[in-house]
């Protein structure tokens, strides 16, 4: 079928919308229409040529909702008509690793999708007859897309397809690391560096939690607001202080924080959250995403003394079997994705969701890919961009 996707010819050029060729489903995969779909740094890291595993032309895109169209054969656990959410932590219960249960890295699929590839090794996405590669074994900048069975998780026909794209990565990640890597606990102390979508799903993962003081850091005061809404009872600036940002936390915390979440990508800061840990138990999670080459550095004497390292994909969350219930935390008021919103536009907007997203402007940029259906008719959180 034709369908007009978003397409990343190259690294550090803007993404062109053009017509391509989509294959349907072959075995054990499904067709999904996106209704929406939003811009994670992630993305934005990889158009950026700093992903070691970036491909191009690539359709990008790996945060969105979208409805099952068709299925292909031998697919049992979906209908079409249902509401899922694209998952880059697929769930293979035939997985070792599930199996494990120490684990959502799921491995059945990592390989293909590392390479830009389904399953079977081909791509589903054509231009002209020349191959385009899938991202993250999900590209969702496109109308529609096609994912294994494995890689879709159903969720409620009750949660806003205008709003639950957010639900597909920045949400899950941060409250999950909260809650299934790091394993905050009511009244501990928190510090998280990074006020994006995911630093501020960790501050209100924290709150929820019950921890009793968060510290959130950015050098953009303009995230402050928000996440001090959301649960951070202080936010202060590295270029405010003198001295190293893990001094200035270890000394407002009287020896340090019991868990940090580096929320940004770069190792300068994940050694700083390593190192406002509070000595013996101290514990700092990485989410950040760095750059190909880089490495992350502390004087062991660090580890030796009780700090830990440790690191979370996907908030540790299993997609197909606890992503829908996060959804139905959601809907039951728990919490909002509403403060995660603040653009929506159409498909051919996409470029300014990137524009938004490097000058600190958004947090999320929601592309509805039918304006009329999810955009203009609803109430939304967040701006309307003009076209
Ligand atoms: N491990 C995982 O499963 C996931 C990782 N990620 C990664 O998490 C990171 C955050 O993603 P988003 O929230 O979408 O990004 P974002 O770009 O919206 O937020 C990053 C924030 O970091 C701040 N920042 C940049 N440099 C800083 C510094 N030196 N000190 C303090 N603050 C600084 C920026 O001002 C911005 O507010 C990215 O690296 C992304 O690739 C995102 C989703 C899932
Ligand atoms: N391709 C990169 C690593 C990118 C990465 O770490 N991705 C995260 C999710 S980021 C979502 O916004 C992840 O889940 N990683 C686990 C995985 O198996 O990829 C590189 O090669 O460095
Ligand atoms: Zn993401
Ligand atoms: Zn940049």
């Amino acid at each position: 079928m034709k369908i007009r996707a978003a397409v990343a010819w190259e690294a550090n050029r803007p993404l062109e919308i053009e017509e391509i060729d989509l294959d349907g489903p072959k075995e054990g995969e499904v067709l999904i229409r996106i209704v929406t779909t939003s811009l994670c740094h992630t993305d934005m890291f990889t158009l950026s040529g700093a992903d070691p595993e970036g491909l191009f032309p690539a359709v990008l895109g790996h945060e969105a909702v979208g409805i099952v169209e068709e299925l292909g054969a031998g697919v049992t656990s979906l209908k079409p008509g249902d509401h899922v959410i694209p998952l880059y932590t697929p769930e293979d219960p035939n997985c070792p690793y599930i199996k494990s249960g120490k684990t959502n890295l799921c491995q059945t699929i990592r390989k293909t999708q590392g390479a830009g590839v389904m399953p079977d090794g081909t791509s589903r996405f054509s231009y002209k007859g020349k191959k385009i590669h899938h991202y993250m074994g999900t590209s969702t900048f496109a109308e529609y897309t096609v994912l294994p069975e494995i890689a879709v998780a159903k969720i409620s026909k009750e949660a806003p397809l205008a709003k639950a794209s957010v639900m597909g990565c920045a949400i899950p990640t941060g409250m999950g690391a909260v809650r299934n890597t790091a394993k905050v606990e009511p009244g501990a102390t928190v510090a998280v560096f990074g006020l994006g979508a995911v630093g501020m799903a960790v501050i209100q993962g924290a709150k929820m939690q019950g921890a009793l003081r968060i510290i959130g850091i950015d050098t953009n005061p303009n995230k402050f607001a928000l996440a001090q809404q959301l649960g951070a009872h202080e936010c202060i600036s590295p270029s405010d202080f003198s001295q190293p940002i893990q001094d200035v936390i270890v000394e407002m915390t009287d020896g340090g924080v019991d868990y940090s979440f580096e929320c940004i990508g770069n190792v300068n800061v994940m050694r700083s959250a390593l190192e406002c840990c509070h000595k013996g138990w101290g514990e700092c999670t990485v989410i950040g995403v760095a750059g190909a080459g880089e490495e992350i550095a502390t004087r062991p004497f660090q580890l030796v003394t009780g700090r830990v390292w440790r690191g979370s994909a996907f908030g540790g969350v299993l997609g197909r079997s606890q992503l829908p219930g996060m959804v139905d935390e959601w809907l039951r008021g728990d919490f909002d994705v509403d403060p995660y919103i603040t653009h929506n536009m159409t498909h051919e907007q996409i470029n300014t969701a990137f524009d938004l997203l490097h000058a600190g402007k958004s947090i999320r940029s929601v592309i509805h890919f039918q304006p009329n259906e999810t955009m203009l008719t609803n109430s939304l959180p967040g701006v309307i961009v003009p076209a």
